[in-house]
């Protein structure tokens, strides 16, 4: 079975944690995935070759591997460069998820360059994107799928509301790659309403593995923090 085919109709777990973050250690990480996978995930995405081999160590989903650096001069901040994608193969990544928008790239690569660098290694490419154009154009170069990853909401009533309408339109445009619904998925209603809008899998981060930023939301409720 291909590792695409492993992700279908399924919820990846994002085990990421933001510097600052005292979760911000392999293996809690890799703690993390192992629950998702007991929970019934289908694969888990990662940042940076530590976690990622520690994740390949405690669970045997399929591991989309990521590197978030940010460079001068770029707002790329997902995997920019090629030389940021290769140590995440060799600590295990099965899949490299890299920002696919037309933003200058340090070094002046092209999405469509990484994504033939990476095919030609064997090794599918899931292209976060932030818009139609983006995504048509990443399937065009041969992304193996396309996420929705770099989408603002959808409403500045709900900046918290993920935008399933670019699931749907990308879905419904014939693209060549299956879509995967990433970005502000947290609740099984979200998830669901993915799925019915076209999505091949759904990604969940903050939702499940931000011990921090859950806990900041709802200690903000109390009167010990808000002083209300
Ligand atoms: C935009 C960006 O940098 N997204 C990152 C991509 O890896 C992560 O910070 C997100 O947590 C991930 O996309 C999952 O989304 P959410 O945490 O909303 O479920």
């Amino acid at each position: 079975m291909s590792v695409i085919s492993k992700l279908a109709g399924g919820l990846i777990v994002s085990c990421q944690a933001p510097v600052g973050s005292p979760l911000r250690q392999p293996a809690v990480m890799a703690a993390m995935a192992s629950a998702a996978e007991l929970a019934g995930a289908v694969g888990v995405r990662a940042e940076g070759a530590a976690d990622i081999a520690a994740i390949k160590d405690a669970c045997t989903l399929p591991v989309i591997g990521i590197r978030k650096r940010q460079v001068p001069g770029s707002d790329v901040r997902i995997t920019p460069t090629l030389a940021d994608a290769l140590p995440l193969l060799d600590a295990g990544a099965d899949l490299i998820a890299l920002d696919a928008s037309d933003r200058p790239r340090p070094g002046g690569e092209r999405v469509s360059d990484l994504i033939a660098a990476l095919d030609a290694r064997g090794v599918p490419v899931m292209a976060d994107v932030g818009d139609h154009r983006c995504g048509m154009a990443a399937a065009g170069a041969g992304a193996a799928l396309v996420a929705t990853t770099l989408a603002p909401s959808p409403t500045a009533s709900d900046p918290d509301a993920p935008d399933v309408g670019l699931v749907r339109r990308l879905a419904e445009s014939g693209i060549d790659a299956p879509v995967v619904a990433e970005g502000r998925y947290a609740t099984p209603e979200a998830v669901a309403v993915a799925f019915a809008a076209g999505a091949y899998a759904v990604v969940v981060g903050t939702a499940i593995t931000d011990t921090l930023a859950l806990a900041r939301r709802l200690c903000a409720a109390t009167p010990a923090v808000s002083g209300g």
